[in-house]
């Protein structure tokens, strides 16, 4: 197994790396990352790399003794997978829901570091040793102030959650079809979602888990059909199982939504293993099927290469940033929303003396009315459910 040791400058909160170490690593249930000869060249190395405040090991997780062994060894703060990503999500975090959900990620870390330092206790008598009369030994305390601090982040997040189902009923109330637009962190997302919207609100960043709040921005199709566009948190691979397991409820919305759109930065060179992730992300999150046979891949940051090819003619290459391609992929979206709700535009002939016009008003949405004064009609362009049209040629065309 190979793992990376990264050195790292810390500048507030953007890390830049300062030197890679490719260095290979005993198997994960070893209880020493590091062979003995590795880890002395690792320490000299990092000694000798001036600027480095901090160490990232690509390994999913550190054991809290190892954690310790290194930082004590390297003078400088470890990170793993876990951590950094929970650095990244801290830092990112604006919003309550989000707060929590780093909060109840969090959990499991402190769990882990307080066995260990039980362990350390151990050998003083610390286990043992009871509270205040209390008849609770320390770890036992610290243990349930654990559990309730959990009890209490779910239960507030629960709360949030109720909301959320309440504003996603309204919404669909309204009847705005939704569009969830999704992908691998970095891609262009937010970006993408700006460009169709115009909503200069949004703030898309060069950094990762830019966006960790699931926002809604309203958009036009070209028939002047709103859709509600959805602005979902980026997938990261290997991403720790516990921060998924928060997170997914945030990630729950795109079950509900009536399109997915899946963004690629096809610029990257891991383009090809990003969508891997992004799709068994979604498979574990049991998207209906239907979801998943309409959804819209878009190959984004096509500015970047310099001859794109079409490999596959279902995608829709665009530049987010140069505002390329997106009236194709408004069409796209367009055509994808009627198939999936069952609407149709239309271009209806009505006699002006006849209720036929407000009719049309009260029972389906009307784009646009073009009048013939002369001929006492108009032609207008709706959109309709099949059921809705069926109606209206009962009543007003005898059919
Ligand atoms: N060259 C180029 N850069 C782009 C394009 N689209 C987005 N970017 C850049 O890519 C970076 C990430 O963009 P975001 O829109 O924040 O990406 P995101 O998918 O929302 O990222 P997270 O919210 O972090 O998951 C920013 O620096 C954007 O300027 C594009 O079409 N071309
Ligand atoms: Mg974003």
């Amino acid at each position: 197994m190979m793992a990376e040791a990264v050195g790292l400058v810390n500048t507030l909160d953007n890390w830049r790396v300062v030197d890679k170490i490719i260095m290979s690593t005993k198997t994960p249930e070893k209880k020493r990352i590091f062979g003995k000869g590795n880890f002395q060249s690792l320490t000299e190395k990092i000694r000798q790399t001036a600027g480095i405040t901090a160490v990232f090991v690509n390994v999913q997780r550190l054991s809290p003794l190892s954690e310790r062994e290194l930082e004590e060894a390297w003078g400088v703060k470890v990170f793993d997978r876990y951590s950094v990503v929970l650095h990244i999500f801290r830092c990112n975090a604006r919003t309550k829901e989000a707060k929590l959900q780093i909060s109840l990620a969090e959990i499991p870390l402190l769990r882990s570091r307080l066995k260990n330092e039980v362990a350390n206790l151990d050998q003083q008598g610390g286990r043992t040793r009871y509270i205040g009369g209390s008849g609770e030994t320390l770890l036992e305390v610290h243990q349930r102030l654990l559990k309730e601090r959990e009890m209490k982040i779910r239960s507030a997040l629960e709360k949030l959650r109720r909301k959320r189902h309440l504003l996603r009923s309204q919404r669909k109330h309204k009847e705005f079809p939704v569009v969830s637009v999704l992908g691998y962190t970095n891609c262009g997302k937010t970006t993408l979602i700006k460009a169709l919207t115009g909503d200069s609100g949004l703030q898309p960043k060069n950094q990762l888990f830019a966006t960790l709040d699931v926002t809604v921005h309203a958009g036009q199709l070209p028939s002047h059909m709103t859709v509600l566009y959805v602005d979902t948190i980026g997938f990261l691979s290997q991403l720790p199982h516990q921060l998924i397991d928060s997170f997914s409820a945030t990630l729950e919305d795109i079950k509900h939504s009536d399109l997915l759109v899946h963004v690629r930065d096809i610029s990257h060179p891991e383009t090809v293993n990003q969508k891997m992730n992004v799709l068994n992300v979604l498979k574990n999150l049991q998207i209906p099927d239907r979801l998943m046979s309409s959804m819209i891949e878009v190959h984004n940051k096509i500015d970047l290469i310099d001859s794109y090819q079409f490999t596959e003619p279902s995608v829709l290459p665009v530049s987010a940033l140069e505002e390329r391609g997106l009236d194709e992929l408004k069409k796209a979206v367009e055509e994808e929303i009627l198939n999936s709700t069952g609407k149709h535009i239309l271009d209806l002939k009505v006699d002006l003396s006849t209720p036929q016009l407000s009719w049309l008003y009260k029972e389906a949405t009307v784009q646009d009315v073009q009048v013939n004064a002369d001929e006492g009609s108009a032609v207008v362009k709706v959109i309709m459910s099949t059921a809705a049209y069926g109606r209206y040629k009962k009543l007003f065309t005898g059919w």
